[in-house]
Order: C-alpha cells, then sequence, then structure tokens
C-alpha cells in the first residue's frame, strides 16, 4: 500500500525544528499498519527541484517517524530506484518504509504529462493501493499526488477527511465577519489565492513576507524587504478590487525594519511607509500588532494562514505571537493553516488548544478556501482509471 503523507517539516540541518506534520501523518500509518498492511509511505521536503540533494533528504523524518510509531521504518535511500524496490521486497505484513525525497525525481512535478505519467507508473508499481494523505500537497499537480491515485484503486486517508471536513465549515456560509490573516514567505503562491478570497471575507489582514508587495504597490520604498516585483500590477488590482467591494484591507502600519536577516540584527520600528533603503522588514511593528488584534476582536470566523514576521528569531516573533493570542482570545471558530505557522504557535509556547482547529496545509487549505478543485482531492474522488 503506497501512503502520500506531507512530512514537509522544518530542519534546522539534520533537526526537526517541529515535527507537527510528522505526529499528524501517524494515525493513518499505524492504522493500516495495524490492519496488515505493508506500507509504503512516500513524501517530499523543501524544494529540491528534480535532483538528489542531501539537504532535502527524508532520512531524519524516517528516523523521527519510527519513534514516534515505535516501530522500525525501512528507508530507501531512492524513489523508485534499487533501493525503493528492495525495500519493498523486504516489507512484511505490518510494516512501515518510507521512500526518499519524491522531488528528487523530476517527473514529480514535471509539468510535461507524459514526464509525470512515466514517473508516476513507476512510483505505483511498488504497490497495488493508494492512500492520499498529504493534505499539505493535495493543491499540487505532481505525479504522487495527481497521477498515481489514477492507476491504483485510491482512498483518502483520515487526516485529508478530517481536513476537509474543517475546511468545509468555513466555505459553506461562515459565520461573520469572515477575517483571513495572511503573512509568510511563499509570497508568488499566496498572492494568487487574494482575488478569489476577495469575494469572499470581510477583511483582509496582510503581514509577514506578504506584506512589502502591498506597500510598494501603493508607492512606498521597503528597503530591502522580501518583494515580489513582478506581482505589483496584480497587488494594485486588488487593491482597487478590494476598495470596489468594500472588503477591508489592512496592512502593517509599521514594521521591525532590521540591518540584516539575522537573530541578533539591530532594529527598530518604523512607519511602514517609512522603510529605510537599507533595511528589510522582518516583523510587524507594535502599533500594527495592537491594530491586527483590534480588527480580529469582533470577527467570527477567523483564517490565519503565515506568519506575520522571521518567528524562528526571538526578536521578531512578535507580531506571530500577538496574532496569536488575538485568535486565541476571540470566540470566533479560528483556524490556523501551514506547516509553519503552526510550528510557529508551537514554538511561541501558546496552547494548541486555544484554536478550532490547526491544518497542516498552507497553501492547501488557502486554494480549498478559494474553492478552487484541488488535483490531489479530485483525484481521489474521480473513479479509478485502468492503467
Ligand atoms: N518579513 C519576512 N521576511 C522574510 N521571511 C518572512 C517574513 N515574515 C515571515 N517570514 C517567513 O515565512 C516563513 C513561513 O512562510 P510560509 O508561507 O511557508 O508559511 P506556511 O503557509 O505556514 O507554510 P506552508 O505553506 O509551507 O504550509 C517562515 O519561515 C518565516 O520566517
Ligand atoms: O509546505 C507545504 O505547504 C506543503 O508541504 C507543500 O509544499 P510546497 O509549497 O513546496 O509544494
Amino acid at each position: 500500500m503506497l501512503v502520500r503523507a506531507d512530512l514537509n517539516v522544518p530542519l534546522d540541518g539534520e533537526t526537526i525544528t517541529d515535527d507537527g506534520r510528522i505526529r499528524a501523518s501517524i494515525p493513518t500509518i499505524r492504522n493500516l499498519a495495524g490492519r496488515g498492511a505493508m506500507v509504503i509511505v512516500c513524501a517530499h521536503l523543501g524544494r529540491p527541484k528534480g535532483t538528489p540533494n542531501p539537504k532535502y533528504s527524508l532520512a531524519p523524518v524516517a528516523k523521527r517517524l519510527a519513534e514516534l510509531l515505535g516501530e522500525p521504518v525501512e528507508f530507501a535511500s531512492d524513489v523508485v530506484g534499487e533501493s525503493a524496490q528492495a525495500a519493498m521486497a523486504g516489507l512484511r505484513d505490518g510494516q512501515v518504509a518510507l521512500l526518499e525525497n519524491l522531488r528528487f525525481e523530476p517527473g514529480e512535478e514535471s509539468k510535461d504529462d507524459a514526464e509525470r505519467a512515466l514517473f508516476a507508473g513507476r512510483l505505483a508499481a511498488l504497490a497495488d493501493l493508494y492512500v492520499g494523505d498529504g493534505f499539505g500537497a493535495v493543491h499540487r499537480k505532481h505525479a504522487s499526488v495527481y497521477d498515481v491515485p489514477r492507476l491504483l484503486p485510491h482512498a483518502a486517508g483520515g487526516l485529508v477527511l478530517a481536513e476537509v471536513e474543517v475546511l468545509k465549515r468555513l466555505t459553506e456560509d461562515p459565520a461573520r465577519p469572515y477575517a483571513v490573516v495572511l503573512g509568510g514567505a511563499k509570497v508568488s503562491d499566496k498572492l494568487g489565492v487574494i482575488a478569489n478570497l476577495l469575494t469572499k471575507v470581510d477583511r483582509l489582514l496582510i503581514g509577514g513576507g506578504m506584506a512589502y508587495t502591498f506597500l510598494k504597490a501603493q508607492g512606498y520604498e521597503v528597503g530591502k524587504s522580501l518583494l515580489q516585483e513582478d506581482k505589483l500590477g496584480d497587488v494594485r488590482g486588488f487593491l482597487d478590487e478590494a476598495a470596489a467591494r468594500g472588503v477591508e484591507l489592512v496592512l502593517p502600519v509599521d514594521v521591525l525594519a532590521a540591518e540584516g536577516f539575522a537573530a541578533d540584527a539591530a532594529h527598530e520600528a518604523v512607519d511602514a511607509t517609512a522603510i529605510p533603503a537599507d533595511r528589510e522588514g522582518l516583523d510587524i511593528g507594535p502599533r500594527t500588532r495592537e491594530l491586527f488584534a483590534a480588527k480580529l476582536a469582533d470577527a467570527k470566523t477567523v483564517f490565519w494562514n503565515g506568519p506575520m514576521g522571521v518567528f524562528e528569531f526571538d526578536a521578531f516573533s512578535g507580531g506571530t505571537r500577538a496574532v496569536a493570542e488575538a485568535l486565541i482570545a476571540s470566540d470566533a471558530f479560528t483556524v490556523v493553516g501551514g506547516g509553519d505557522s503552526a510550528a510557529a504557535v508551537r514554538r511561541l509556547g501558546l496552547p494548541e488548544d486555544g484554536f478550532s482547529h490547526i491544518s497542516t496545509g498552507g497553501g492547501a487549505s488557502l486554494e480549498y478556501l478559494e474553492g478552487k478543485t484541488l488535483p490531489g482531492l479530485a483525484a481521489l474522488e474521480d473513479d479509478q482509471v485502468e492503467s
């Protein structure tokens, strides 16, 4: 049985700094192994772009998976090669193996259908059943997510089913005001969802690395902050659209401007309209924290994706903490989505049960909320196609 999981966890060298996604994957793997299946788990880590790279090896994840399962996990040092074949051949009923990072193979993410299908065929040949349980990756039209379930009898895993159930509540008649808070660093991915979100929400709060493209689009300088120059035109369109629809688009009024990207970088709070040219915005400032908390206080539904700053550095974690605390204090239906956002909540020592739900998917949840058909979910719903 091939299980597509999302084990894309943050690493510091070989140390896993947050194992939330591995923990979230355990119940499905344990359930299947417990019922006697030979379980081959496949997953990606980071964005190695089609070539093997030890920095993105899943080896540390295999070790942690074994610890959490309390059972040995055979780790294959390739994806569909000799090591994977040997791991498959050696599996006994109830045993678990993990393949090396799917994204070491160019076929996994290829835009070319034939190339993807070829790789999918090799992956599918390792098993005779497929379980899609990698919720965080269901928005990717990748071989292991989209093509393999077309080749094998398939089912959705428990994690995917549980995530979809919660997100449905956000799409079907959410209690209003409905606010979405966006941040993080995957700016180009996430700018794409804004156009659709503007048709659904009452308030959109933008912080994190995403905010600087908005500030620049309004004509302000952002110094060395994260900037998606090629999206400035789109962002100007979002600002107009929000105004036309009466959606409140709330941007930072101040930021922590740092001398460089480092934990101990000298920094000060400056107006968002006056970021010095040699500085980099690494967190929202104190006035913005208050503003965002006020905008969240009377919301009845809140979805939050993406940290407000570089929370991995203590000095720049205050904005993320403030948003998290505002959600914890509110009586709204609150959902946090995203590997890093969930990791931030745990790293800051905040109670996970302070939120209605913490989702393992960032981009995946956002695209679901947009009302899009997600390739990985569509593939699980489709009738099986003969290979
Ligand atoms: N102002 C900023 N400048 C640079 N990086 C930032 C800034 N604000 C936040 N980040 C970084 O954004 C990263 C998280 O962004 P990402 O978009 O991946 O979040 P996520 O949606 O929770 O995760 P995923 O989409 O992977 O599930 C963190 O590592 C954080 O340091
Ligand atoms: O971290 C995530 O959001 C998922 O694991 C998907 O990763 P990706 O954005 O690199 O496709």
